[in-house]
């Protein structure tokens, strides 16, 4: 909902709550005699200091009104009595209220002037020694430079949260470095909006053809491209898309591109004669990826072992009998440092999987387990009987000294295991999978399991298709059903839709139920009915915990946005004791199913006691609730409690209805899929097999045939620009930034 922007000004009387990660507070403001409670991320603010506000003011029945704010700028106190609450209340690290008091006595009103200009004159206090006035001086030179940066941006809007990010990447020397290259506001961490920092550029009179807005309008366009999966893109197209959006000549951006490259701020490579343009993470990312997987592929056990006899002990054991292709896997998985398990639903991985962690295990080996979402974890663990973890969790993320976001498991400190197992590896990304490689010690096993005819992961690069491609690491593809998994419809008109063929949808005995509705209305009505009542009735499932509405698109009339408003007001609708918070597109409820749609490592948890943090992209939650005097909101996912202040919700949606491309990793006792049309660019192949695989015990279809044979005729994949599958087969000509 849009609220009326307000300007307000005032001094801030109480600092009520602050989250040092994320720079979000809560405040009561004196705005001249009257107390209003602020909230918002407004960075480190201290009491005494002066605040000119613009935002909203939100209203609450229990604890009234608030003002939400989402720009401010900060005066530091004039008063002499301002002066000293603001020092007692410790804004400068080294200062508490005596000193404060002494500070301020002296000095008075020019107390804060001279601690930004003339430091050294707080040696004239008794009581600081010349060793205490530095170290009050470097942290007064913090503050005034965090005060100027959020002065200087918030002249052009620019919210808050960019000044922290600005002022964590690049500490006191923030402003004069932004002085020289305001682009730098659109680099990693920071990430503003090219447009806004062109528009300061402009004020600072930088050229349209300098060198810095060509470059950081090219890296931008590069991040934007891999935000919809390229990691990289042939420079003629980068080079024309560059032209028209900075209006620039062709002259001008090659001397711009020249230069960067030179730099390395762009990377190239070359393949089959064309040049790719690369992000430095993205070709780090594919660089590394290529060279690791040869050391790794290159190394065998050095035992001897009869493979044979341990999967005939095995087969004794578990009372099965492996087809030949799942021993081919087992052998390979023993024998060689790498290999990829693939195949469709009911071809026996996990069967397979748990063979092979069972070997490892009666050989001493340390197994680790992984996979890419917390839903997909879950899965792994419940399948293998031992516990898997996230990726992000098994290399446990940290903040390094300058504040930013890596993981304590790499290089220098790697995983302690024999085997790693991974699983979904058609969701993992060429940057996360980075990361995992540096943390993966040679003479480690890395088994990488998924079906790569899924859709390609969110985040940038198309991984395991590239792997498998490439045909330089082992890969094992199982293809046959299994007499158990082909009872089920679901699984044998998967593997129609992925060969080509029209799933069989007359049947009406089965797990795998078709609906014909060409009306809209009444495909919502039924998909209503179906989810609130009868699936309810006839298996006792749970409207919200067991059923999953897909659908292919947000938008539409059975996009997730329309289908989740209808669904809520059905499923969790308004009561006098349930709380509620309007944001932009939804209105949150306690109660309600809701879904994070960006990785956050900032969200803290708890959970039986125990405390962590990050939730992320896919994790699928309830709210447990809704406090508007703190704005603060609580989530439940599968039993951490995560605590999310209001301006954090607009990273979480209602999760009655998710989009296919979401539910990847995510398995549901039944799925209910809308297949409407009119969503052209979502009517392919492999996004009608993704949906169809995640349910596992029901499936309904609701829309018609046509729509559905369409889906299956489109076999068009999903084209994403990655050189990784070259890269891998040792064809590059750019040699390898990591040596031989
Ligand atoms: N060699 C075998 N002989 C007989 N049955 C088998 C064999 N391997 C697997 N199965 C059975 O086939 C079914 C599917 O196997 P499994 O769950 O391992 O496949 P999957 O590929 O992991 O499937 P999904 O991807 O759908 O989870 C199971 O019921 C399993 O017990």
């Amino acid at each position: 909902m849009e609220h009326e922007v307000l300007h307000i000004e005032g001094t801030v009387e109480d600092v009520l709550f602050k989250n040092e990660n994320n720079g979000y507070i809560v405040l009561d403001l004196d705005a001249g005699g009257e107390l209003i409670t602020v909230v918002g991320e407004l960075g480190d603010i201290e009491e005494g200091e002066g605040l000119i506000l613009e935002g909203s003011y939100i209203t609450h029945p229990r604890f009234g009104t608030q003002f939400s704010a989402v720009y401010c700028e900060r005066k530091l106190p004039e008063t002499v009595v301002n002066i000293e609450k603001y020092l007692a209340s410790g804004a400068v690290k080294g200062i508490g209220p005596g000193l404060a008091k002494k500070i301020v006595d002296v000095f008075g009103e020019r107390t804060l002037d001279i601690m930004e200009n003339a430091p050294f004159r707080l040696a004239e206090i008794k009581g600081i020694s010349p060793k205490k006035c530095d170290e009050i001086a470097a942290e007064a030179q913090k503050l005034f430079c965090l005060r100027n940066l959020m002065s200087f941006l918030s002249q052009y809007e620019v919210k808050s949260r960019f000044a922290m990010n600005t002022y964590r990447k690049y500490g006191s020397d923030a402003m004069t470095l932004l002085r020289l290259n305001p682009y730098l506001l659109c680099g990693d961490y920071i990430e503003l909006d090219f447009a806004k920092a062109d528009t300061i550029a402009h004020d600072m009179h930088i050229a349209r053809n300098d060198n810095k807005r060509i470059t950081a309008g090219v890296q931008y366009i590069l991040r934007a491209n891999g935000g919809i999966g390229h990691t990289c893109l042939p420079l003629e197209v980068l080079a024309k898309k560059t032209q028209d959006t900075l209006g620039i000549t062709e002259s001008d951006f090659y001397s711009a591109y020249n230069a960067a490259i030179e730099d390395n701020e762009l990377f190239e490579y070359v393949k089959n004669e064309i040049e790719f343009v690369y992000l430095p993470d993205y070709f780090y990312a594919e660089s590394f990826i290529a060279d690791r997987i040869h050391v790794l592929r290159d190394f065998s056990s050095p035992e001897d072992f009869d493979y044979d006899l341990l999967i005939d002990i095995e087969e004794e054991e578990h009372n099965i009998k492996y087809e030949k292709l799942q021993r081919q896997a087992i052998t390979t998985a023993v024998s060689r440092g790498l290999m990829v398990l693939t195949g469709g639903p009911g071809t026996g991985k996990t069967t397979t999987l748990n063979a092979m962690i069972s070997i490892f295990e009666k050989k001493g080996m340390k197994v680790l387990l992984a996979a890419p979402t917390g839903r997909a974890a879950k899965r792994m663990s419940d399948l293998a009987g031992c516990e898997a973890k996230t990726i992000h969790r098994l290399l446990e993320v940290v903040y390094d000294s300058g504040d930013r976001l890596t993981f304590a498991h790499n290089e220098n400190n790697p995983l302690d295991c024999d085997v790693l197992i991974i699983d979904e590896m058609s969701m993992v990304d060429v940057v996360l999978f980075e990361k995992l490689l540096r943390a993966v010690r040679l003479g480690c096993r890395l088994i990488m399991v998924g079906d790569s005819d899924q859709l390609p992961s969110v985040g940038a690069g198309n991984l395991l298709g590239d792997i498998i491609d490439s045909k330089i690491v082992p890969v094992t593809e199982l293809k046959e059903i299994f007499r158990q998994a082909q009872k089920s419809c679901i699984v044998t008109n998967a593997h129609k839709i992925v060969a080509g063929e029209y799933p069989d949808l007359t049947r009406k005995d089965s797990d795998f139920f078709f609906f014909k509705r060409t009306d809209y209305q009444q495909a919502l009505k039924l998909i209503v009915d179906l989810a609130k009542t009868r699936l309810p009735k006839a298996y006792g499932y749970s409207p919200t915990e067991d059923i999953q509405i897909l659908t292919p698109s947000k938008k539409g009339v059975t996009g997730t946005v329309e289908l989740n408003k209808l669904l809520q007001d059905e499923l969790n609708p308004p009561a006098k004791n349930k709380q509620e918070k309007k944001g932009y597109v939804y209105t949150y409820r306690e109660g309600d199913k809701v879904m994070q749609t960006r990785n956050n490592y900032d969200i803290t948890w708890s959970k039986d006691g125990e405390q962590g943090a990050g939730i992320f992209n896919g994790d699928i939650g309830r709210i447990i609730s809704i406090d508007n005097r703190s704005s603060l909101a609580v989530i439940d996912f599968d039993g951490r409690k995560a605590t999310y202040t209001f301006d954090l919700l607009s990273q979480v949606d209602l999760a009655y209805a998710v989009t296919v491309h979401k539910s990847q990793g995510c398995e549901f006792e039944a799925v209910i899929l809308p297949i409407m049309g009119g969503f052209d660019k979502l009517c392919y192949r492999n996004l009608l097999y993704t949906a169809v695989t995640r349910a596992k015990k029901l499936l309904i279809l609701i829309g018609t045939e046509e729509h559905i044979n369409k889906m299956v005729d489109n076999n068009k994949r999903t084209r994403r620009y990655t050189c990784l599958r070259h890269m891998l087969s040792g064809k590059s000509k750019t040699s390898s930034p990591f040596g031989q």
